[in-house]
């Protein structure tokens, strides 16, 4: 209790007049039966509301059992961050969850001005507490401080407000957040042995790959085809909708080994802010927990299977099994089949067919989620099922091929910081006469000493190339030497035939004669 010495002493006429009002709340709030008093409370906010020209809205920070955080709550926190930051005396610094970067809002009881269709409108942050919360389970650290932004505006844009200013807010607020978040790179667990507790099916790390598109070797206009590609899918939301169908887009990366497949799949997901979920295929169970995997992959994001054509038998689900000879074979011409069949005893772990993953990409279950790429690398296009990559399913095929000239200047521009040189003629000419794949022009390229000697670079790459085209020399007079002895072969063998059946013949003609 205040005493009235205070209320009424020697002070400013100003500091009477707060005090008195304290004074006077202070009384009310004590003596007045709490009934009355929200009556008297009730009614004065109606006489306010019946004069004042202005509405209000609160949006608290949680709602109903306290639990998770309002997402409306986080989109204007977020809305908020850059007028906050510019007009705001005190602020706020929050991390946010899964954010990269500090979120700066407006503190307690400070006010900020946002203007949308030439309509103003006052956003507040402000606190209650609540001492009588109830303790559970899910709040047991709950103090019943409650945050709150309240956005006021004249009654005249209340339609404004409703039908589009909220909208707005949560849209943008979503975006600021989306482009704020830390994104990651999943990949899937194994789940044997796990079956009687949950396991998490996918696990993560921080997702940093430096690679864009300018950093990409490739044919410019490839490169901008693609790109353009990528930014129409991103903003299709609404045509999807309009023409039924689920917002989701199949990619085919193909090529040789070095050629720069996965180094797309980054530079596909710095361009769009998604994440990767890079899908170990041989990991999968089968079908069931394909379903599952995908189920749990959110929107905005790229899903990836690498090697396809070695991640499994998929193409032995349809064709009937030449066991044994063939896979030997198949085996020795891809490598990474190798590998994978060792690392992981595929036909016995994994039960993923190909019906399975074909559902996996646009079955029914395909389309929760949305907005999101499939992405399929493989070394050999021809190996696979054409099921499995027709339009549709995979609706772009970008073939990632041996480094052009044009591939080299950007690698030139990236390493070396080089626009042109002397040397570029014969870079040019030696690559338009013999095949290199960007991984090496860009090793070669790759400065050896702390010098950094950009000529010595270049000759390096000149050498490389010329190498490469003598081991290709020489491989091409191998191979044509080994068909001519094919077809003196095949010529040998049938001059055998055609004499043995002229020697039958003339036994035959003879013994007839006799
Ligand atoms: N087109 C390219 N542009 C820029 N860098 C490239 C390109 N292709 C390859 N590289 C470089 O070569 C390295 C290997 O490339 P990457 O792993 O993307 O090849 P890949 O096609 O996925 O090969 P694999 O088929 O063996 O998986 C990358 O780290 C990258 O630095
Ligand atoms: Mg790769």
């Amino acid at each position: 209790m205040y005493p009235m010495s205070y209320a009424f002493g020697r002070t400013s006429d100003f500091g009477t007049t707060i005090a008195s009002l304290f004074f006077f709340y202070t009384i009310f709030e004590r003596c007045i039966p709490r009934r009355l008093r929200a009556r008297v409370e009730k009614y004065t906010h109606r006489l306010l509301g019946f004069l004042s020209p202005y509405i209000q809205i609160v949006f608290h920070e949680y709602t109903g059992e306290r639990i998770e955080r309002s997402r409306l709550y986080s989109a204007i926190q977020s809305y908020l961050s850059s007028d906050s930051s510019k007009q705001a005396k005190r602020l706020q610094a929050d991390m946010l969850l899964n954010s990269k970067s500090i979120v700066l809002s407006m503190d307690d009881y400070e006010e900020i001005t946002d203007s949308y269709q030439g309509a103003q409108m006052w956003w507040v942050a402000g606190r209650t507490v609540r001492n009588d919360s109830p303790k559970n389970f899910y709040n047991w650290r709950d103090d019943g401080e409650r945050r709150y932004y309240k956005l006021t505006f004249h009654k005249k844009h209340r339609e404004l407000v409703t039908d589009l200013y909220l909208n707005h807010v949560l849209e943008e607020g979503k975006k600021i957040r989306i482009r704020n978040r830390q994104r990651r790179l999943h990949t899937n667990n194994r789940t044997d042995g796990a079956s009687r507790y949950r396991v998490k099916m996918w696990s993560h790390v921080s997702f940093d790959h430096p690679a864009t598109f300018r950093t990409m070797a490739m044919d410019p206009e490839k490169k901008k085809e693609i790109v353009d590609d990528l930014i129409t899918f991103r903003e299709s939301k609404d045509y999807y909708q309009e023409i039924g169908k689920a917002w989701k887009r199949g990619y085919l990366l193909y090529g040789p080994p070095g050629t720069g497949k996965s180094t797309m799949i980054a530079a596909m997901a710095n361009l769009l802010e998604y994440d990767v979920y890079d899908l170990e295929l041989t990991s999968v169970k089968d079908n069931t927990e394909l379903r599952k995997l995908l189920i749990e992959v959110s929107s905005k994001s790229i899903i990836v299977i690498e090697d396809i054509d070695c991640s499994l038998d998929l193409t032995g689900q349809r064709k009937k099994k030449d066991e044994g000879s063939e896979e030997e074979g198949e085996e020795e011409k891809n490598p990474k089949i190798k590998k994978v069949r060792k690392e992981v005893n595929v036909d016995k772990e994994s039960k993923v067919t190909l019906s399975g993953l074909l559902n996996f990409i646009d079955g029914l279950w395909s389309s929760c989620g949305g907005e999101r790429l499939i992405v399929f690398t493989t070394n050999y296009v021809d190996r696979l099922d054409p099921a499995l990559i027709r339009r549709g399913r995979m609706d772009k095929h970008i073939e990632l091929s041996y480094c052009t000239f044009e591939g080299f200047k950007v690698l030139a521009k990236n390493y070396l910081r080089l626009d042109s040189h002397n040397l570029f003629e014969t870079i040019e000419q030696l690559l338009r006469e013999t095949q290199m794949t960007p991984a090496d022009v860009a090793e070669n390229l790759t400065p050896k000493t702390a010098s950094r000697d950009v000529e010595a670079c270049l000759e390096n790459l000149i050498e490389a190339l010329e190498s490469a085209k003598e081991v290709a020399k020489l491989k091409a007079e191998e191979e044509k030497r080994k068909s001519s002895v094919k077809v003196e072969n095949k010529q040998r063998q049938t001059s055998i035939k055609d004499e043995g059946a002229k020697e039958e013949l003339v036994g035959q003609s003879s013994t007839q004669k006799n």
